[in-house]
């Protein structure tokens, strides 16, 4: 039996525990107090460790992918330990469970990923043969498809760990997205910040998303009031894109949209691991069509592809539906 929450008890906010993802909740519930003029008190914050948080020596893709931060949270969701769940779109799966939703996201940050280096400004300014540190695909694909001659290294980790392993030289550069490097209080560590142009960020990178129960009135009700229309425009369009293309989470993708007022452009990219292929193309459109204009450019990319790419990606060209969790 699901002990749902009395309307005036606090309301629990579910988080990971790692630095980012706590200044994340406290951002969160800082919206929602200020919006509803409630004391700090009306908010617990609950720390949920994931398998994810605690295996951190493999790469993400090999202890169970994407879905692996968010699982477990969802859970504690469903089970009614907590509330509303506040998550990294980036990291989230295309599909949430039966009986949760998204529907409120807060004002997105910088979508661009940083360039990150003790001694080289940007990735122009590398010389042949340089070491890079990335465990993200898409990174990795992409870097490798403009700049085959330089060496890719693993490099998992937090944000602290990854500066770590820079200053001890396991790498002499890497890539961070800048949110949550500005969320952290370190763009001190910026050289530079990348142009979408030169690399295409991830789906919804940047973009916070709160989770609750489609059931739960009281946490939808307090979440709509902080939820931020241009980013929910945004982010949904480009998630209509990645969730056409999610065919294997070993597909590095790449999206990003841009609002103008009411027109939507949409930009998305898929590669091979490798980098020996990249697929790019960009839809316009009015914003309410953003998720059909998603679903469209995924096709389109697909439709482009030539047939050791659907192969070696492990996506389908012809699946009319999305895949299940
Ligand atoms: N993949 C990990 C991850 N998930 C969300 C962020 C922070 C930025 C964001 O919210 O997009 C990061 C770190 C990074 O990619 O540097």
């Amino acid at each position: 039996m699901i002990d749902h929450p009395t309307p005036d008890a606090p309301l629990r906010i579910g988080t990971r525990g790692s630095a980012l993802a706590l200044a994340q909740a406290h951002e969160t519930r800082d919206r929602l107090a200020a919006a509803h003029g409630l004391p700090a008190d009306a908010f617990d914050i609950v720390v949920i460790k994931t398998t994810g948080d605690r295996v951190l020596d493999r790469p993400l893709r090999e202890i169970g992918g994407k879905g692996l931060f968010t699982r477990e949270i969802e859970d504690a969701l469903l089970d009614a330990r907590i509330d509303i769940a506040v998550h990294s779109m980036k990291d989230m799966p295309v599909l949430q469970p039966d009986g949760l939703v998204i529907d409120c996201y807060l004002p997105r940050e910088d979508v661009r990923d940083a360039f990150v280096s003790a001694r080289w400004d940007t990735i122009s300014a590398l010389p042949a043969g340089t070491v890079v540190g990335s465990s993200s695909l898409r990174r990795r694909a992409q870097l490798a498809h403009r700049r085959p001659d330089l060496t890719l290294v693993e490099f998992r980790g937090n944000v602290q760990t990854r500066m770590r392993k820079l200053a001890e030289g396991v790498a002499e550069a890497t890539f961070l997205a800048m949110a949550g490097l500005t969320r952290l209080g370190m763009l001190d560590v910026v050289k530079s910040r990348i142009s979408p142009e030169e690399m295409l960020p991830a789906v919804a990178q940047g973009a916070i998303g709160v989770e609750r129960r489609a059931d739960d009135a009281r946490a939808g009700a307090l979440l709509a009031a902080i939820s931020d229309q241009s980013t929910t425009l945004r982010v949904e369009a480009e998630r209509a894109f990645l969730r056409r293309l999610d065919g294997s989470c070993e597909t590095p993708i790449a999206g990003l949209a841009e609002l103008d007022g009411d027109r939507l452009m949409l930009r998305g990219e898929i590669l091979l691991p490798d980098g020996s292929i990249s697929i790019t193309g960009t839809r316009e459109g009015s914003s309410a069509d953003g998720v059909a204009m998603g679903r469209d450019l995924a096709e389109e990319l697909l439709g482009r592809a030539p047939p050791e790419f659907l192969e070696l990606s492990g996506i389908s060209p012809d699946r009319g539906s999305p895949p299940l969790r």
